[in-house]
């Protein structure tokens, strides 16, 4: 990836996407596209291939999609499947169409089997049922990958695909029903702190398991591969995570103690648990040359005050 190269990110409004932004600038990149929702709305096909067309893109980094936590993905499965598979089947086939030299996919760690052996290899990709909570999703996900691969293998293209686990950070999204767990036990435990409340619900029975990336990690493993490494090297698909879980009880116990609540916890079982774990082999990212940095208390303490600093808490 050259300084002169122009560079599509896709969802750079989202936790991900401004990571990319800020990781980008930093690198000393300044030829950078990008187009919000509203002026594109990348489910439309004839719109995508008119953008590409324009823009003709060297490098794209696919991180916008429809994300959601777990009840939002049980909730909401037919807008998880259809808006996925439209926005990445328009985006790829377009990077093809309009020669681009390098995308970047964005998977999710939820492709994996429910029961999939921990922690996690990319082999184990398809060897089980998934989890039913989020399947859609998932094999929205899968379809992603197989099809940057296909397109590789027929057109010689340099598509990569790589597979976060969950992530947290700087633009989550704060949405009580829609967020993932880090950002909605952030703000449940600042709100009741403020609130005076005696306790906190915390959904599920507290014993899955769960591996949280520092969304700034996240960016600077997606610019490390763009930079240094190729399909070729990747393979298929690459995880990308920190090696390590906690459970959902103990994840609860260090956000109230960075936020400061000291109530109690009181876990709501009509919630789902989904997977029972889902901890990512990270030995092949490893070996491409990359791995984690930012601790897990120094991530929530920064997701903190970037809530704090957001909604004027
Ligand atoms: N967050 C997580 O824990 C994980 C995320 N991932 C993956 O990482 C990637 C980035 O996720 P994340 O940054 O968390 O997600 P966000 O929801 O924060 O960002 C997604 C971005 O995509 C945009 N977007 C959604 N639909 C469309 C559309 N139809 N047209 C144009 N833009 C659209 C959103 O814009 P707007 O908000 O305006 O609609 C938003 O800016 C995704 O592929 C996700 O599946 C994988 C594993 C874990
Ligand atoms: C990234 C990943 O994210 C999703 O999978 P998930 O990891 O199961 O999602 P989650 O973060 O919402 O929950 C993790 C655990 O946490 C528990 N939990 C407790 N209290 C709250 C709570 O208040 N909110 C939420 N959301 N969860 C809570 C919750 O019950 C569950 O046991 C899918 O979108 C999947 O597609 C995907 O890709």
């Amino acid at each position: 990836m050259q300084f002169s190269d122009k560079i599509y990110v896709a969802g750079h409004r989202g936790l991900v996407g401004s990571a990319l932004m800020r990781r980008l600038e930093k690198g000393g990149y300044s030829n950078i596209v990008t187009r919000t929702h509203a002026e594109l709305d990348l489910k439309d096909q004839r719109a995508v291939t008119e953008f590409f067309a324009q823009e003709k893109p060297d490098h794209v980094f696919l991180a916008a999609a429809k994300v959601g936590g777990i009840v939002a993905n049980n909730t909401y499965p037919a807008d998880f499947i259809y808006q996925n598979l439209m926005i990445q089947s328009n985006v790829i086939h377009a990077a093809y169409s309009n020669e681009v030299k390098k995308l970047l996919f964005l998977g999710s760690s939820c492709i994996y089997p429910k029961f999939a052996p921990q922690p996690m290899k990319e082999e184990h990709l398809l060897t089980g049922v998934l989890e039913p909570t989020n399947e859609p999703y998932a094999v929205a996900k899968i379809a992603g990958i197989k099809m940057c691969g296909a397109y590789n293998r027929q057109y010689d293209t340099n598509f990569m695909s790589v597979m976060p686990t969950n992530l947290y950070g700087l633009g989550d999204n704060y949405d009580l029903q829609n967020s993932h767990v880090m950002p909605a036990l952030i703000r449940k435990m600042h709100e009741a702190k403020i609130r005076g409340d005696a306790q906190v619900s915390v959904w599920g029975s507290g014993t899955p398991r769960r591996e949280f990336l520092y969304g700034d990690d996240m960016a600077d493993a997606c610019v490390f591969l763009m930079e240094n490494r190729n399909a070729n090297d990747t393979g298929e698909f690459v995880n990308i995570g920190v090696g390590e879980d906690i459970t959902i009880r103990e994840l609860a116990e260090r956000v109230a103690k960075v936020v400061g609540f000291h109530g109690e916890l009181v876990f709501d079982s009509s919630k789902p648990d989904g997977t029972p774990q889902k901890l990512l082999d990270v030995t092949h990212l490893n070996k491409l040359g990359w791995r984690a940095k930012t601790a897990m208390d120094e991530g929530i303490g920064k997701a903190y005050q970037d809530f704090m600093r957001r909604y004027g808490a």
